[in-house]
């Protein structure tokens, strides 16, 4: 078996760079469920307590009072600068289409564009429309990749994608722009390792969603077994388990005593570990235990499915 890694230099303030050289804070505050009349202030909050990279989506409702959150964050914090946080959001499946795609980002310029100017990424939400639709799709988003009056976006990128779904992307005649991302459910029931593999060899970064698993094996008896063990709880080793994969991780909560929690389970300096019998328990190679999505894969969606 090869060298599982245990220990890698990681720390709250870790950036990845990206195949357009950008850099991406390792740690996300994801806001799937985070109510519309919550979202300004949790984001807020996750500002304050340190996260840099906020994750965010058109079909999650609120993505303009996050953005709120986040200009409010740099109104009372100047010494914080635009740059130092990264804004994702995505285009959803009904949007797909290069004129729906540009009046999608017409309507997320109307929503964040007064507080916080432009947005560091746009992802594909998923794959789930058609081949014409998809490309369609990036062929706008690729054209906002340069300065542009409507919205100048900085990086884009897809998720929910599968081979099939970039191998189409790549032979298409008129793709320019390489996905910086692909924002995957991962987690240790869900490695998706032959995935991260064709990611790996692309230059384009996994971002892990759910790596809480949305709270689904919290009780699963190996689990909680290695919490007793170790000493780590259940949910910094969930989340440094993602980070040793090399992972950008994007957990959620609407509770704010654990947005610091979660982030706290990345050192202030040094570097995230976790003990060899973790790792090898959490190794699970073969795993393909999907959670979100009514439990079918996005990756492997076929036109014509639904
Ligand atoms: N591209 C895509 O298709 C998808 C993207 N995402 C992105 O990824 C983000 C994270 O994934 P998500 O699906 O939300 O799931 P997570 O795996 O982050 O789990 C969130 C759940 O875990 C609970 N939780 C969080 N922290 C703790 C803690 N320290 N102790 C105990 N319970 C905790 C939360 O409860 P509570 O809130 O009550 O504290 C919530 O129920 C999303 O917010 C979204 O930004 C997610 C799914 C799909
Ligand atoms: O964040 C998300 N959580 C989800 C759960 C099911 C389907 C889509 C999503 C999201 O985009």
């Amino acid at each position: 078996m090869t060298k599982l890694t245990t220990s890698a230099q990681l720390t709250k303030t870790s950036k990845a760079k990206l195949n357009n050289g950008k850099e991406i804070p390792v740690a996300g505050y994801g806001v799937y469920l985070v109510t519309k009349e919550t979202a300004n202030e949790l984001v807020y909050q996750a500002l304050k307590d340190g996260y840099r990279h906020v994750d965010s989506a058109v079909g999650y409702g609120n993505e303009k009072e996050a953005a709120e959150g986040v200009a409010r964050f740099l109104k009372d914090h100047p010494e914080v600068k635009r740059e130092d946080i990264w804004f994702t959001t995505k285009i959803p499946n009904q949007s797909h289409g290069y004129e729906k795609t540009k009046k999608q980002v017409e309507a997320i310029a109307d929503d964040v564009k007064a507080s916080i100017g432009y947005v560091d990424l746009v992802l594909i939400h998923s794959p789930k429309s058609d081949k014409e639709r998809r490309l369609e799709t990036w062929k706008a988003l690729q054209e906002y990749t340069q300065d542009n009056d409507t919205l100048w976006i900085k990086s884009i990128g897809v998720s929910n994608y599968g081979v099939a779904h970039l191998e189409e992307l790549f032979a298409w005649d008129g793709y320019k722009v390489k996905p910086v991302v692909n924002q995957l459910e991962l987690h240790p029931w869900l490695p998706r390792t032959e995935l991260i593999q064709y990611l790996t060899k692309h230059e384009i970064l996994a971002e892990a969603y759910s790596p809480l698993t949305q709270g689904d094996k919290f009780n699963d008896p190996e689990l909680l077994e290695l919490e007793k063990k170790s000493g780590i709880s259940k949910t910094d080793i969930l989340l440094r388990w993602s980070y040793l994969q090399g992972f950008i991780v994007l957990a959620k909560t609407s509770t704010p005593s654990r947005i610091i929690q979660n982030l706290n389970a990345l050192p202030d300096s040094g570097s995230v570990e976790l003990p060899d019998y973790v790792v090898e328990a959490l190794h699970k190679p073969d795993s393909a235990d999907v959670i979100t999505w009514g439990h079918k894969d996005p990756t492997l969606y076929k036109d014509g499915d639904n």
